[in-house]
């Protein structure tokens, strides 16, 4: 039998590792095959419009259902295939529809670019013309305009997107233009083409693996590998061990899967199928046995001089296509160099154009510099998207921005300029006739490109989320009503262990920082989990996706589990040092990303760990610190158990070295008169996170009008998973609630919060809290552009109408108050669009 093993899928989707292939299967025995297939037991069918089989593949399923007690539609995995001839991003939707109507399904589980090839659009599978003999490659298609057409599909007709044939260069390619990893990538692999390098970045980034061609070929006149004596001796050990009937075949399918990989074997022999279906499992010996037969590497799939008609273009990069006429069009950050008055030895001027559309270069150059250059030459760049120099462009309309918790501004009419990332001038107000000559006045003789904001659009600046659990992104809304160690043994060590497998935190990272950027989040400061690995994944998440973050690897090595503590103080600290390293290297001006020192709070930290952190926030004198303060009785009490020498935690933290301007503190109930006059005169930071504080056992309410009284920094955070909701917006009405029932339980004395003090705490003020109060929190000239646009008339929303009487404030209002992401339709970081709403 099957041993029936799954594996989930970055999307959540689970898929068996045996599955049934049908290429090269012929109509006339693929549909019968199918229903063979089905009865033995297999329920992962690989499919492709190319295959042209796939109305009689119908047949078999349809009769299996009838045929087999029980059988759903849910009960099956079934891939198929957007053919070459497709790519073209407005006939993907229509490629899907009528895929569904060959196989009269309404869904597929999962549906695959089938090569990174595309040929001409139109009605033919392999378009050809009369000039030449091979198929007519559309290279005005890039890899990125297809990626990004498939991840429109509704989750109705298709569950799971992925790609097949992929190098790591397209995977990275699509992967760093959209943020979006896929699923799945299926290549050719078998013993005599392992493909590490391939497999080893998708298991990093958590894309699974399903083989095709597992057997090698038979097209090619050489045996299947299943026929080789060697393979045939595994067979026979196997079978020895186990007592079993073993075949070749049994051999290469259990190899195929080491690693979590699935494998799609076609046949049309009923013996065959079934005995394919019987597994088998291999030791490591025999697992080596196997490698070894991959001496002669073989690849039996590529297109260029093999396939008929000859498709001109080099797929694999290997020496055999290096005659291929064409290469494939990525899409992403591939940029033209055209050298402009170019002369021998001379130095020129270069512009480098962005390539937007994937069908001509940009009319705009971004850039302009120069270089020596010997000869004429036009260069193909390959630039990752963040690597690329960012545009100049403006924007018109209304801003809103806080100058300071009093002073809200909504200015209308206003020109933004921007320029490398940053404000570089703001004109209020002026009226869109003068626009051109504001921008000429600035020096500005190429056209800039403006963006003139719609009637019920305005801009605000991007989202501040001071205290912010990554790992804790699957398990927000769990574990409510209970006290914070309580919650914390039952619920959240649990889940943080998980970021343990770098797969895993890949995808999840990947999930939580679309979300929070979604959600106009630019900036957040993270606390990772106590993995150094997961952590660094966290930050390059944060760099390839292009948000502002402050990320900490969790240090604690006391009061958990065994098996989610970091297992000394000495541990900690080294890997902490490494995790640090990284973050440097990978962004060494900290322009995005940038370590925090993360204590967990000072239960889960012995005290030779807490001075040593200091020491190394004293080592560091720009590196933030983070941690939990004063969140809650229980934690209160334990605390002061642990550490009877100090008076309060402000006492502790502060002696430990870890208390300063640089402290983000979250939560800050409970503060003795004493420890609030120590957070003014230090310029400690206050991350104040009403929605979790409201969520425990106890309704706590931080007297927030007191901090701001005194003169405390204080931003607002999601503390998601903690706190249920991992939206800004919602934080800013708690924060309001929980005001407001402070105002009514002091009688008026601490007056509730208006709105605008929210959304400046939102903004401005938690920048102030993460140490980024001089480069963004607002508008000003010289500020970096972490922006949202907002829309607050969108088709699928559900904020409150915007009537013909409302004046901008009460739109704004009214988007504080009832708006979501859905009225968040462009969210900007340091001037780049990191995500824009169809
Ligand atoms: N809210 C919250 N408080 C903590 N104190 C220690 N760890 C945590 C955590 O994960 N969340």
């Amino acid at each position: 039998m099957s041993l029936g093993r799954k594996v989930t899928l970055n999307t959540g989707a689970t898929i068996p590792q045996l599955g049934f292939g049908t290429w090269q299967s012929e109509p006339g025995q693929v549909g019968e095959a199918v229903y063979e297939a089905l009865k033995a037991g297999y329920r992962h069918l690989d499919l492709a419009t190319i295959y042209q089989n796939q109305k009689e593949v119908a047949v078999g399923i349809q009769r299996a259902f009838k045929d087999i007690p029980g059988l759903k539609r849910e009960d099956l995995f079934i891939t198929s295939k957007l053919w070459n001839n497709q790519h073209r991003p407005e006939v993907v939707e229509a490629a899907l529809d009528e895929c569904l109507a060959e196989l009269g399904l309404d869904y597929l589980d999962l549906y695959l670019i089938h090569w990174p090839v595309a040929f001409e659009k139109g009605d033919k599978l392999f378009p050809t013309a009369e000039s030449s003999n091979g198929v007519v490659i559309d290279n005005d298609v890039s890899l990125v305009d297809t990626w990004k057409a498939l991840l429109k599909l509704p989750k109705s007709k298709v569950r799971s997107v992925g790609v097949s044939n992929f190098t790591i260069e397209y995977l990275e390619g699509i992967i760093k233009a959209t943020g979006v990893v896929p699923a799945v990538n299926q290549i050719e692999r078998h013993p005599r083409l392992q493909q590490p390098e391939l497999i080893a970045y998708a298991k990093e980034k958590g894309i699974h693996i399903t083989a095709y061609s597992a057997f090698g070929n038979n097209n090619v006149g050489e045996p299947l590998l299943i026929n080789t004596p060697e393979a045939k001796k595994i067979a026979e050990q196997v079978a020895k061990r186990t007592g079993k009937t073993v075949t070749g075949a049994n051999v290469i399918l259990a190899w195929s899967q080491v690693g979590g990989h699935s494998v799609i074997p076609k046949s049309v022999t009923p013996s065959r199928i079934a005995q394919n279906f019987q597994e088998v499992e291999l030791t490591p010996e025999e697992i080596a046995e196997v490698d070894a037969l991959g001496k002669n590497r073989r690849r039996f799939n590529r297109p260029y001089n093999l396939y008929t008609p000859n498709w001109d273009i080099n797929v694999f990069g290997e020496p055999e296509e290096q005659g291929a006429k064409y290469k494939v069009n990525i899409g992403c950050g591939t940029s033209l160099i055209i050298l402009e008055n170019p002369a021998v030895n001379a130095v020129i001027s270069v512009n480098l154009y962005e390539r937007t559309d994937g069908i001509a270069p940009h009319s705009v150059p971004l850039t302009t510099f120069n270089v020596s250059c010997n000869c004429w030459q036009v260069v193909d760049l390959t630039v990752s998207s963040m690597e690329m120099s960012t545009p100049t462009f403006a924007i018109y309309g209304t801003i809103i921005h806080s100058l300071s918790l009093t002073d809200l501004q909504i200015q209308e009419n206003t020109l933004v300029l921007v320029k490398s990332g940053k404000i570089h001038s703001l004109d209020s107000p002026v009226s869109t006739d003068h626009v051109p000559t504001i921008l000429r006045d600035r020096g500005y003789t190429d056209p800039v490109p403006v963006r003139y904001l719609e009637r019920s659009q305005f801009l605000i600046p991007g989202f501040v989320d001071t205290h912010n659990h990554a790992p804790q992104w699957a398990q927000r809304g769990i574990g409510r009503g209970i006290s914070l160690l309580d919650w914390l043994d039952k619920v959240t060590f649990a889940h943080e262990a998980k970021f343990k497998d770098p797969a895993y935190a890949r995808r999840m990272y990947s999930s939580c920082v679309s979300g929070f950027l979604k959600q106009g989040i630019t900036t957040a400061s993270y606390y990772g989990s106590k993995h150094g690995d997961a952590s660094k994944i966290l930050a390059e998440v944060c760099l390839e996706l292009g948000q502002r973050a402050l990320v900490g690897k969790c240090n604690m090595n006391r009061h958990a589990p065994g098996w989610y503590s970091d297992e000394s103080a000495e541990s900690s600290l080294n890997e902490t040092r490494d995790f640090l390293d990284h973050i440097s290297r990978l962004d060494p001006g900290h322009d995005l990303v940038q370590p925090v020192l993360t204590p967990r709070f000072a239960i889960s930290c012995e005290e030779h760990l807490l001075r040593r952190l200091g020491d190394l926030a004293a080592e560091n004198p720009w590196m933030p610190i983070q941690t939990h303060f004063n969140e809650a009785r229980d934690e209160m009490e334990f605390t002061k158990s642990l550490f009877p020498g100090f008076r309060n935690e402000a006492d502790l933290y502060e002696s430990m070295g870890l208390l300063n301007s640089r402290s983000i503190l979250a939560h800050c109930i409970f503060l003795q008169d004493e420890e609030m006059t120590r957070l003014r005169d230090l310029g400690c930071g206050i991350a104040h996170c009403p929605i979790s504080n409201t969520c425990m056992s106890v309704y706590m309410v931080a007297p927030i009008r007191e901090y701001l009284r005194r003169g405390i920094k204080v931003g607002l955070g999601t503390d998601s998973g903690g706190g249920f909701s991992s939206s800004m917006l919602e934080v800013m009405k708690h924060a309001f609630l929980v005001s407001n029932a402070r105002q009514t339980s002091t009688d008026g004395k601490d007056a509730s919060l208006s709105l605008a003090e929210c959304f400046f705490l939102a903004t401005l003020g938690g920048a102030q809290v993460c140490g980024l109060g001089e480069r963004i929190g607002n508008f000003t000239v010289g500020k970096e552009f972490d922006a949202l646009v907002i829309d607050g008339v969108v088709d699928d929303g559900v904020m409150a109408p915007v009537e013909d009487e409302d004046g901008i404030g009460i739109v704004f209002e009214k988007f504080l108050m009832t708006g979501d992401d859905r009225n968040i339709v462009g969210v900007f970081v340091g001037g780049r669009t990191v995500r824009e709403r169809a």
